[in-house]
């Protein structure tokens, strides 16, 4: 079992992030984190912190000379906004006179719809948002991608998976409907400004983006994740908990600002007459049993069925809505416009990388359940002594 716990504030010093239960001898490295990190901060929308912010990254656990050990992986994920920060948010107290006059201070009484301001103000007891926001503040997600990066090394090289993702619409606007990238499209998708693999949605999405910073509004949409090479019978029809699609949907509904999530054609599928919903089966020579089609998004009775993983995340626009939306003062009472200072217009490409970490630490949890194995050399002993004793293949 893979259990994994992050902490930390988004204006504080540092995220950090705990994994334990991974095997020995996954190959991971310093900068394979920071180009994780890299890749999430990438997307066209995305506000001014994210131009100026950086992830500094220090491995301090679990890991030596590049090679996982079995213990505990701990990963630090320091902020290089911290010394503006650093009375706002110190852990210890602070004399009342030393933070007169630090703007930042200021208490935010003017909760926003649609982030968790008022409803943690609610259950916390806080008069303030600031310790609300800085905790709900997707910022979190760098330490789930640091996290992710382990997972998926873990994956390709002891079973050799790949995960993809992509976005397929924002706002409305759209990819091409079927657009399935591979691993070897990734490097093209991440150039792209809106990680989309199709360049005509592209350059809608990037228009209806401008439209939305214009009108001071903010845009959501979609991602896909997929995977691929994943052998069948990872997760289990036994117990709604050990379902894959059960699992995968949390742990993606787990982002922050995710409403919706389809696993392969999802609620469309729930529109079609059973003869054009599932996948129906063959047997050739060169693949053995195989789908015709891949409706199901390679999951069936929670269980991996061999076939591509295809799940999709559904993000809300972001809430910090520059054009403020009505609110009250929780000082007052009384009526208001909400607080707005900067955000991100569209953080929908940064999603996809948190959605590609969040499927890689669920599916290494699920690999490890059914193969074991405390290195990666017996994990993949494991998966290839199943695969060459299952019975249909
Ligand atoms: C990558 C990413 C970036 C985000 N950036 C912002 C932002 O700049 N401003 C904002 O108000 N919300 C942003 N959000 C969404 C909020 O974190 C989220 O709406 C809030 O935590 C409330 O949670 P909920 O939307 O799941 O109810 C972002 C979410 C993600 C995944
Ligand atoms: C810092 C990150 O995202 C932040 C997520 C976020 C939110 O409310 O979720 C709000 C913004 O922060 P601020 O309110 O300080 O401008 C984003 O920049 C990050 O992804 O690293």
């Amino acid at each position: 079992m893979l259990r994994w716990l992050t902490a930390g504030e988004s204006h504080g010093p540092e995220l950090v992030a705990v994994m334990e239960g991974l095997p020995a001898g996954v190959g991971v490295t310093t900068a394979d984190i920071d180009e994780a990190l890299r890749r999430r901060r990438l997307g066209y929308g995305r506000g001014a912190r994210m131009k100026f912010e950086q992830d500094q990254v220090t491995i301090v656990g679990g890991v030596r000379h590049g090679r996982t050990l079995g213990s505990p992986v701990a990963i630090r994920v320091g902020n290089t906004e911290w010394p503006k920060w650093e009375k706002v948010m110190a852990a210890d107290p602070v004399d009342p006179a030393e933070l007169e006059g630090l703007g930042r201070n200021a208490p935010r009484s003017r909760p926003r719809p649609g982030h968790a301001d008022l409803a943690g103000m609610q259950k916390y007891g806080f008069d303030d948002a600031r310790p609300v926001l800085d905790r709900a503040s997707a910022r979190e997600t760098a330490a789930r991608v640091a996290l992710g990066e382990v997972a998926r090394r873990f994956l390709k090289q002891a079973l050799g998976v790949d995960i993809v993702s992509h976005v397929t619409s924002i706002g409305g606007a759209s990819a091409t409907a079927g657009t399935l990238p591979g691993p070897n499209d990734l490097a093209r998708i991440d150039a792209d400004p809106v990680r989309c693999a199709d360049p005509e949605g592209s350059a809608a999405m990037v228009a209806v983006i401008d439209k939305a910073h214009k009108d001071g509004d903010t845009l959501g949409g979609v991602v896909e994740v997929l995977a691929y090479n994943l052998p069948p019978g990872l997760g289990s029809y036994t117990h709604w908990d050990r379902r894959l699609d059960s699992r995968l949907a949390a742990a993606l509904m787990g982002i922050q600002a995710i409403k919706g999530v389809a696993v392969g054609d999802g609620f469309e599928t729930a529109r079609r007459p059973g003869s054009q919903a599932h996948d129906e089966i063959e047997y050739t020579a060169e693949d053995g049993v195989r789908r015709v089609t891949n409706r199901a998004g390679g999951v069936e009775g929670g269980m991996t069925n061999g076939e591509v993983l295809r799940v999709s995340a559904a993000m809300k626009p972001i809430s910090t809505v520059p054009r403020a939306l009505s609110t009250i003062d929780v000082k007052t009472g009384e009526a208001a416009k909400a607080h707005h200072e900067r955000s991100d217009v569209c953080a929908v490409p940064a999603a996809g990388i948190v959605a590609e970490a969040m499927v890689a630490l669920v599916l290494a949890d699920a690999a490890l359940e059914k193969f074991g194995g405390d290195s990666v050399e017996e994990v993949a002993r494991n998966l290839s002594g199943y695969l060459s004793s299952m019975v249909i293949k």
